[in-house]
């Protein structure tokens, strides 16, 4: 390639999922494993692409950083209800959708105690219920997080991996992946969003309506224009294209 080639090379800003993306997915939220030399990985591409790396995570912001210690991302967390910029800053949470991710945990309460081998997860401004560990209960609990959700403005119902997850209806990956699109150092680049849930569809078609590409890991209709097979390959694309910024840099 030319220097002048070189030049006009895009460069890419990556976005990508946690669960099922950057490490397998596991029986329990708590015991994913992260793979040792993850974070230093990340910190390198994030690195070499001038900091343009974040994590769009239905999860919260704090068990991002647990999870990847020492590394501290931007991080959409909770489906887009948190956000931390690349700045450092933390978006002030909406006070109404945390009162209403509480009242939603607070209905279903009843069906968990009948159930304890479901999970209930309440985090900032959303509300997952989880029934990996007793899958013949999904129906049971997909019409209790609809009944309970109902009862509350503005929330939306989304079904996940073994869950069904509840979050504010104005909030999302899309609308957060476009706002740190909005931010340095994201602002003029080319966004790519790497994801395995239908609950990373709309970061999809946010990615590619702004001139990049969605990548769905795993089989499922998908409005992503690409697909990857699994971590591993998760792994050494984000590798690949911090190794690719790396030498754009040089020439
Ligand atoms: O947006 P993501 O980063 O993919 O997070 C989606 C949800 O992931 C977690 O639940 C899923 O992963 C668990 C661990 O592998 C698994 O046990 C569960 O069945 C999956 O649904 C997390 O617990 C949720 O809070 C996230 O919203």
């Amino acid at each position: 390639m030319s220097q002048l080639d070189h030049a006009a090379a895009p460069q890419l800003a990556i976005f990508t999922d946690f669960d099922g993306t950057l490490v397998e997915i596991a029986e329990t939220p708590d015991s994913v494993r992260v793979p040792d030399d993850l974070p230093e990985q990340l910190e390198r591409a994030a690195r070499e692409l001038d900091s343009a790396f974040a994590v769009i995570t239905g999860r919260e912001i704090a068990d991002i950083d647990r999870f990847l210690a020492p590394l501290q991302l931007p991080v959409a967390g909770a489906h887009g209800a948190q956000r931390r910029r690349a700045d450092g800053v933390l978006e002030q949470v909406d006070e109404a959708a945390v009162r209403s991710a509480d009242e939603i945990a607070h209905a279903v309460e009843p069906l968990v105690m009948t159930h304890p081998n479901l999970i209930l997860e309440r985090k900032e401004g959303s509300v997952a219920l989880h029934f990996r560990q007793e899958p013949e209960l999904g129906d049971t609990v997909r019409s209790a997080m609809e009944e309970a959700v109902n009862g509350v403005t503005d929330f939306t119902l989304i079904p996940g991996k073994m869950v069904f997850e509840a979050r504010p209806a104005f909030v999302g990956k899309g609308s957060a992946l476009r706002a740190f699109m909005q931010e340095e150092p994201f602002a003029g680049r080319t966004p790519i969003f790497i994801g395995d849930d239908f609950t990373d569809e709309d970061a999809f078609v946010a990615a590619q309506e702004l001139g990049g590409v969605g990548i769905k890991l795993g089989e499922g209709d998908t409005a992503a224009r690409m697909r990857i097979a699994n971590v591993a390959s998760v792994y050494a694309l984000i590798q690949g294209l911090g190794d690719i910024a790396a030498r754009d840099r040089v020439h």
